[in-house]
């Protein structure tokens, strides 16, 4: 038998409008992601793929979008499951700032290393700082010195893995049609673990907004088209290529 996941990375965010570093700054999602979050509810609905249970970060744009898509397709009654784990790649001294000022003040290669490179983080946010999370009591949990205050995608790796074995693969393996409301950077983490996806290849993949990407998965949990698949295929090609582009005009 196999088993359903849908990865859903929020729709798009004021900041992602703004063409702003967010990572978990807690900002909403606008009327924009509004609409994409009811059309993946559509998109949901025309496949039969009801989900049973939700997994989503402990930031508003995935819990909003996840919200909008769950009623739309009348499954907002499921049970839900958050976690720190799920949020997106804390992006360091870089929150709050402008992507485009970013680039042009340290040049291409730099604002890639430090957006898509495996390993290199960008610098370490001030934990007082405006756009700092350190004290917000929702991390209370994490111990003081595991709060991170940048992260890199190994690191998202790192703190995801451990949720998807305790937590997501327990409900694909009781049957449950699993949707994961997360975001560009945690879901990049996920798919690379599925796909098993080479260090240097993860920086040319980027996850649109808003728009489901299902997969099935045999009994090892290796999926059974690698890749997956995006419901709104055309959508999709042309939201990725937006993204890839972030920070170039
Ligand atoms: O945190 C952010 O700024 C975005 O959600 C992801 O940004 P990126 O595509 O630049 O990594």
């Amino acid at each position: 038998m196999t088993q359903k996941l849908i990865l859903l990375r929020h729709g798009e965010s004021e900041w992602n409008a703004k063409n702003l570093f967010t990572g978990w700054v807690d900002v909403d999602i606008n009327e924009k992601g509004v609409g994409e979050a009811e059309k993946a509810a559509e998109l949901l609905k025309v496949e039969g793929l009801l989900p049973d249970v939700l997994h989503t970060s402990l930031l508003r744009r995935a819990i909003h979008t996840a919200n909008i898509t769950l009623d739309g397709c009348d499954r907002h009654w499921i049970p839900v499951k958050r976690s720190w784990r799920l949020n997106e790649r804390h992006y360091g001294k870089l929150q709050g700032l402008n992507k485009t000022e970013i680039r042009d003040q340290f040049g291409e290669e730099q604002f890639m290393q430090w957006r898509r490179s495996y390993d290199v983080p960008p610098p370490a946010i001030d934990p007082d700082g405006e756009f700092s999370q350190h004290n917000d009591p929702r991390y209370a949990d994490i111990p003081e010195s595991e709060r991170p205050l940048t992260e890199c995608l190994k690191d998202v790796v790192a703190r995801m893995l451990p949720y998807w074995t305790s937590d997501i693969v327990p409900d694909l393996q009781a049957g449950k049609t699993v949707m994961v409301a997360a975001h560009g950077n945690s879901l990049r983490a996920l798919v690379k673990h599925l796909d098993g996806i080479s260090d240097d290849e993860i920086s040319g993949l980027n996850i649109p907004t808003g728009i489901p990407l299902y997969y099935e998965l045999d009994e090892n949990l290796s999926p059974v088209t690698r890749g997956g698949r995006y419901l709104d295929p055309d959508a999709a090609a042309a939201s990725i290529e937006a993204v890839k582009n972030q920070g170039k005009k």
